[in-house]
């Protein structure tokens, strides 16, 4: 089966702060958007990425492509506006019947475990998504404004790739936006369709706040071997 990994680098990462956006901050000299392109190209032969770029960060993007990969397994294209704009985006550029990873940039310490892992469990079911337990304490706010506690047994932590056959994501982003929709499944569910999970993977983190870039460098230690 085809695969197409969409690769969505269009955010400006308010919550890290600064000038550049995190997916073009350097780890162990190198760009965040590098680790992550590398592992989906190392996954399968056969991958395909669509990189989802901001238009003001389009030849940023093009120069991590020429300098370290081969040109022809990466098409870029506009993101959007919100998250679902930009997997909508990448989508559009999705033509033949394929299995589709839609992954974060700033996911770059995934491993290639991870990814065929999905692959398999969404060429059975249609879907994969990947979740881990929860190691803190939950609490719920509540309508009054007070608290309650929520057993954690019954709540998973989503990550990304999310992975689906194209005939039911394509479809499926053809719905309205809500701004509930924070990833792949949501939207999926909100079509009308059930998702299957997979084991993800605590190195799976999200660079979202400054502190992760030195988890995810000494994350990227143990996988650079
Ligand atoms: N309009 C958007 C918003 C987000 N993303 C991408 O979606 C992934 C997950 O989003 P998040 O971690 O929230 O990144 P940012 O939107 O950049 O961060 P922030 O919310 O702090 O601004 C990131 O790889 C980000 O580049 C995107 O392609 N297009
Ligand atoms: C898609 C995601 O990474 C799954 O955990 C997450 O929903 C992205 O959220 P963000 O608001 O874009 O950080």
């Amino acid at each position: 089966m085809n695969k197409v990994a969409i690769i969505v680098a269009g955010g400006s990462g308010k919550r890290m702060g600064g000038d550049l956006p995190k997916q073009f901050l350097m780890l162990h000299n190198k760009p965040v958007l590098y680790y992550t392109l590398n592992t989906f190209l190392s996954s399968y032969d056969d991958m395909q990425i669509i990189l989802v770029l901001a238009e003001d960060y389009v030849d940023m993007g093009r120069e991590i492509i020429d300098a370290y990969f081969e040109k022809d397994r990466i098409r870029i294209t506009i993101g959007g506006v919100t998250r679902f704009d930009s997997v909508k985006n990448g989508l559009s550029m999705v033509t033949d019947e394929a299995i589709v990873f839609v992954h974060d940039a700033a996911r770059c310490t995934l491993s290639a475990d991870l990814i065929h892992r999905c692959y398999e469990k969404a060429l059975e079911s249609g879907s994969a998504i990947p979740v881990i337990k929860c190691s803190d304490s939950l609490r719920m706010i509540t309508e009054d404004g007070l608290n309650e506690a929520l057993d954690r047994e019954k709540i998973m932590l989503v990550q990304t790739p999310q992975v689906f056959h194209s005939k039911i994501l394509i479809p499926a982003f053809n719905i309205d936006y809500k701004d509930w929709f924070t990833d792949e499944a949501s939207v999926v569910e909100a079509f009308g369709m059930m998702v299957s999970l997979v084991e993800g993977e605590k190195q799976n983190l999200k660079i979202t706040h400054p502190i992760d870039m030195a988890t995810a460098e000494k994350v990227l230690e143990n996988l650079i071997v």
